[in-house]
Formats: structure tokens, sequence, C-alpha cells
């Protein structure tokens, strides 16, 4: 079955079409796969325009070739989706109204889905939400200690992202292990642009650094992460910032970015390693968080059985990792310097033979993982 995957930022498209075999097993062949950038700046001045590109690259790119299915990542769910879905317009609705929970995300989901339904409406389309691995959070997990009203009127709760990821991972890992996944305790970290890590127990999610929205948690590419409400009510009332612009600064001008002038981890490792103090301070700050939130997780699980690392940062970012588990020596954990500098695309331990806990980075696939929920859901 042939499945176009559309996986909309607030900056990019990614797209995949990928022949999804009948048998679960084998990974289906990548037909062609690419990325639309800057939208927003001159070249591509909006969603509509990157989605004309897009729809000119496919007609090149697929040969005739006519696709079965398109699966939409899909960042916030809410609470009534824990798995995937076919889409009815009920639903682009619904995804829809979600949008001020996820303003980098949700509404560049639903741009893309209407205009498969503008060009191709007969084409099943499904939505693969972040949110839905999420939905076994404990109750004392997901609530944040404020009046139950902003609940029960407002949807107040911690949601958590990148769910399709931590599953896939959580899976990957405990397949490379030799343990059954319903055994399983492990702490999940994602660390791409946006950033989160996971707790698992018995296999599942039971709690997670991202919230009401993807803000909440580590340091990221743009975003603040962790920061006391206060630092925003204090700069409103006395009037430094509106609440727009404060949106904005903690979503798009924080993290790496506000530490030390530039977002992409690459350039700050580079800048740390030539002596720049604020990329040395961005990157002591963020593996200082990261590292917290992995032993309050441990505790979490009962003692998990690995640590993992995946995404861009977490499976290429050799210097940071190492930063990271320096810092979990009181969890009896160790690195073998070696086997993290190693570059590979396979699953691999990088602990050492002495640590208490296996540290792994196992690679993600957010497409491939979208591609056959997508598929399993149209056949039937
Ligand atoms: N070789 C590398 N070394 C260090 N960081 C890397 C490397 N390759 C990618 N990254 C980092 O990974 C991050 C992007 O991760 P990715 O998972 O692709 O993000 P997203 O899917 O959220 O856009 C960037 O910060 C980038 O610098
Ligand atoms: C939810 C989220 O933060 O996604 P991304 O990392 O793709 O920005
Ligand atoms: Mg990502």
């Amino acid at each position: 079955m042939l499945v176009l995957v559309l996986n909309s930022g607030s900056s990019s498209i990614k797209y995949q079409v990928r022949e999804v075999a009948d048998t679960a097993d084998t990974a289906g062949d990548v037909v062609t796969s690419g990325l639309i950038e800057r939208i927003g700046e001159v070249e591509v001045p909006d969603h509509q325009h990157a989605l004309d590109t897009l729809k000119d690259r496919l007609d090149d790119e697929l040969g005739g070739r006519t696709l079965d299915a398109v699966g939409h990542r899909v960042v916030h769910g809410g609470e009534r989706f824990s798995g995937p879905v076919r889409i009815t317009n009920e639903i682009t609705r619904e995804i829809e109204r979600l949008s001020p929970l996820a303003p980098l995300h949700n509404p560049a989901a639903v741009l893309g889905i209407r205009a498969i339904t503008q060009t191709l409406p007969d084409l099943p389309q499904v939505a693969v939400f972040d949110t839905a691995f999420h939905r076994t959070l404990p109750e004392y997990a997901w609530r944040y200690a404020v009046p139950d009203s902003l609940y029960t009127e407002h949807g107040v709760r911690r949601y958590g992202f990148h769910g399709t990821s931590h599953d896939l991972v959580t899976g990957a890992a405990a397949a490379f292990l030799g343990i059954q996944r319903s055994h399983f305790a492990a702490v999940v970290a994602h660390l791409g642009n946006g950033a989160s890590v996971t707790a698992i127990r018995d296999g599942v999610s039971v709690d997670t650094s991202m919230g009401y929205t993807p803000l909440e948690g580590l340091v990221m590419g743009t975003r603040s992460g962790d920061v006391d409400p206060s630092v925003i009510t204090q700069l409103i009332v006395r009037g430094k910032y509106t609440a727009e612009e404060m949106d904005r600064l903690l979503n798009k001008e924080s993290g790496l970015k506000g530490l030390a002038g530039q977002s992409d981890m690459r350039a700050v490792d580079e800048a740390a390693a030539d002596g720049d103090r604020r990329a040395e301070l961005a990157l002591e700050v963020a593996s200082y968080r990261l590292a917290k939130y992995i032993g309050g997780y441990h505790v979490a699980v009962g003692g998990a059985q690995a640590v993992v690392f995946t995404a861009g940062i977490g499976e290429n970012a050799s210097g940071f990792r190492a930063r990271v588990v320096g810092l979990l020596g009181a969890m009896g954990v160790t690195l073998d310097v070696a086997a993290n500098e190693i570059r590979s695309t396979d699953a691999r331990r990088i602990s050492g033979a002495d640590s208490a806990i296996p540290v792994l980075v196992v690679p993600t696939d957010e497409e491939r993982a979208i591609a056959e929920a997508t598929a399993a859901l149209v056949r039937d």
C-alpha cells in the first residue's frame, strides 16, 4: 500500500512516501521523501505555498503511481484520541479546535489535511497523534496543582507529546535488550528541535516532561522548557511584554537560542568547542535539566532497566550524551567513551560494562510508524 506521510511543523513540512508491506516486520521501501523548509520566508511565504510545492514535487517523484492513503502527524489530540483515526470533517474541526494548545504544529496539520481533501477528496486520510501514547499517564502525573475548574472548564492538564516516537523507541529498546515489553521499565529521551523525556513502566508511558503544550520540560532549540510561571505574569503585569510577545519569546526565542544565540545543536556544540562561554552554559543548563528528569523518572518507574537516547540530538550529539551520562553517576551509570563516539544508524549500547543500567541509542522513525498505523487503519 502506497502511503504519503506528512509531518507538518511550524516552519517546515517533512514528507515521505512509503510502500507499506502487508507483513508488519519489514520496513517497506521509501519511494521518495523530502523537506520543505523556511516556511514564512521569501521563497515559501506560507503553508499554502509549501503545499503547492509539495504537490508539484510529488507529481514528479511518484512517476504516475497513485497514493492509497495519507497519514498526518498531528501533535495535539487532546483527551479524545488514544490512537490513530480516519479523518472526517468533524475530526479536522476537532484538530483545529486544539490549535491554541499546539500553536506551532496543529494549524499546519489542518492546512495539510484540507489541501489533500481539496485535491484528492476520495483518498483516505489518517491522523496519528503525538499525545495518544501518553493517555496511560496516571492522574497524579497529569494533574497540575491548580483549581479543579481549570481542568474541568478549560482542559488544563498535562498531555505529553512525541508519543509516536517514544512508543516506537520503547518497543525497539525492549527488543534490543531481549526484555518483554510489558515488563519493561525505562527512561526515553527524545531530543530533536522539540525535546521530551518519558518514563516507561510495564511498556507504557507513566510520565513525560511536556505538559499542556509542547513548551514544558527540557531546554529545546528555541523553547525554554520549565520556568516559574511568575516570570510570565510579572513581566505582563509590569507592562514589559504582551501575552503574545511572551508566548513568542518562550516558544521561539528561548532554549539554546536564548542562551547561546543559536538553536541548532551542531552550531552550539561547535561554538562551545571554540570556547564560547554562552554556548558552554547553554549545554550545561540543557544537560543538567535532562539529567534531573532522568533521575526523577528512574524513581517514577521503580528503577529503570535502560536509559535511551533518540532523535536528531539523541542519535548524533555524542558530546551532549556524554555530558548527560556524566551527571548520572548516582544511578551507577557509566559511559563507554569509545562506544559513545561510534556513528551508526543501528540501535546500540553506549554504557560501560560496569554500568548499573544500560544506556542505549535507539534511532526513531516517526514516518515509518505513521505510515504503518495509517495502512493498518485503512486496510480494516
Ligand atoms: N551530527 C549531529 N551532531 C549534533 N547534533 C545534531 C547532529 N545531527 C543533528 N543534530 C541536531 O538534531 C536536532 C534536530 O533533530 P530532529 O530530530 O531532526 O528535529 P525535528 O524532527 O524536531 O526537526 C538539531 O538540533 C540538530 O543540530
Ligand atoms: C511536539 C513537538 O515538540 O514536536 P517537534 O519536536 O517536532 O517540534
Ligand atoms: Mg521531531
